[in-house]
């Protein structure tokens, strides 16, 4: 049996799959804004304005929040893991984050590569050692990287502790008790008061991300198609990360009642989404094409305009016009929205959207909770492009 560990192979910063497969991308035609929309251009400037959402509602907090220049002290349970890892890079390059312990049983007893700041070795850590940590102090800050329905004796052992605890899986994102940190949709000031943190699925960022601004003008339920790399399936062999059989392939699965599908749904009010996921040979990086109904009819451009005021501001969100590849968003922190093609009634638009599932469907996202919610500027360390 192949061994999904060797798979990503980590150069520095990066990571680069392993050759499976020579894909070549075909090239995209340009379209320009507005090409696939007969509706009227007349509507008048008074019109627009009625649905273009003017500003930011939720700007980041900027120097408000970045007042704590103490060190916080991290341990990070899943270590080993494709998140963990993406973690670890990104720890490394925020000085203010002092990672102490790294928990995983495959590597317990190994050094810790790629973190400089000081030598680490990894340990198997019990929900008892984490608590032990905890009430010692050691720690301040817990980033649990587990797969889903593993991390509650960790979470139950930490009991009311002060510390905060960041968790990457499902486990906690319906539960009021948590806090759901998708910064750029939440609210900031909240996610910076909080101590127990869900941090949101890769699918399910990329996908709210691409639709809140349109929230007020659906017209009927949304259909997301996901289209993953294999990374998001975790290093625990599977068809769903098995390079042979995704090579030349696109995998369906899970095509209703995906945990992400509620997730979306849930977050956004409780709008109707369908949502179709797929993984592909690549390793990391998502492309969502999203259909939209719209309640009125708007054009390409209007619609642009909407997605640039609600994301004036945000450095992790990136507004284009063409719709986004996702080779162009691999090992990057952002997420791009484009395409915004509105079909000949004026009521239908698909928006396209790209994110690195490891990176801002995942670490880079962690990261920016655990920056607020420390006190930390919320983008230190977080390369910005
Ligand atoms: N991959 C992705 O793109 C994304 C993943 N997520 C979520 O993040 C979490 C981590 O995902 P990912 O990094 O991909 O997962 P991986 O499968 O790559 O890693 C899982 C980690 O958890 C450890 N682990 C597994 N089972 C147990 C267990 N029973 N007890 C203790 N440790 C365990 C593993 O190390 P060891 O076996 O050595 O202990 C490993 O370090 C998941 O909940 C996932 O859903 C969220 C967004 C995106
Ligand atoms: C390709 C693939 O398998 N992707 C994962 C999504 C990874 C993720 O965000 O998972 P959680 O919601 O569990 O945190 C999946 O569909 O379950």
């Amino acid at each position: 049996m192949f061994s999904a560990t060797s798979r990503a192979v980590r150069i520095g910063a990066r990571r680069v799959a392993p050759r499976a497969a020579s894909i070549t991308v075909a090239p995209m035609p340009k379209i320009s804004l507005g090409q696939n929309t007969n509706i009227a251009r007349s509507l008048s400037s008074t019109a627009r304005l009625s649905y273009a959402t003017t500003t930011n509602p939720n700007p980041p907090l900027g120097k408000k929040n970045a007042s704590n220049e103490t060190p916080s002290k991290i341990g990070l349970i899943g270590a080993r893991g494709y998140t963990g890892q993406a973690l670890i890079d990104l720890f490394n390059d925020q000085p203010l984050i002092d990672l102490r312990h790294v928990s995983s049983r495959e590597l317990a007893g190994q050094e810790l590569k790629g973190y400089t700041k000081r030598n680490i070795v990894y340990e198997n850590l019990s929900a008892e050692d984490v608590a032990q940590l905890d009430k010692d102090g050691k720690v301040d800050c817990w980033v649990m990287a587990l797969p889903n329905g593993v991390c509650l004796p960790f979470v139950q052992a930490l009991g009311q502790s002060s510390s905060l605890i960041v968790d990457l899986s499902a486990d906690y994102r319906f539960d009021d008790s948590w806090s759901y940190g998708l910064p750029e949709l939440q609210k900031r000031g909240t996610i910076a008061q909080a101590t127990r943190i869900s941090n949101p699925g890769c699918y399910a960022t990329g996908s709210q991300l691409a639709l809140a601004p349109l929230l007020e003008h659906l017209g009927g339920p949304v259909n997301v198609f996901g289209a993953s790399g294999y990374s998001g399936a975790g290093t625990k062999p599977s068809p769903k990360n098995d390079v042979n059989l995704l090579r030349d392939n696109l995998i369906p699965y899970s095509l209703t009642g995906h945990i992400h599908e509620r997730e979306i749904s849930h977050q956004l009010g409780g709008a109707p989404v369908a949502f179709m996921p797929h993984v592909a040979s690549w390793f990391s990086g998502i492309h969502l094409t999203i259909n939209i109904p719209l309640n009125k009819t708007m054009t390409s451009r209007d619609i642009l305009q909407i997605y640039q005021d609600r994301y004036a501001g945000e450095k992790l969100v990136k507004i284009v016009g063409e719709p986004p590849l996702v080779k162009s968003i691999q090992n990057k922190h952002h997420v791009e929205i484009g395409g915004f093609a509105v079909d000949k009634t004026g009521k239908r638009v698909v928006v396209c959207a790209t994110i690195d599932n490891l990176n801002k469907g995942a670490a880079t996202q962690c990261l920016q909770n655990m920056n607020l919610a420390l006190g930390y500027d919320e983008y230190q360390g977080i390369p910005i492009e």
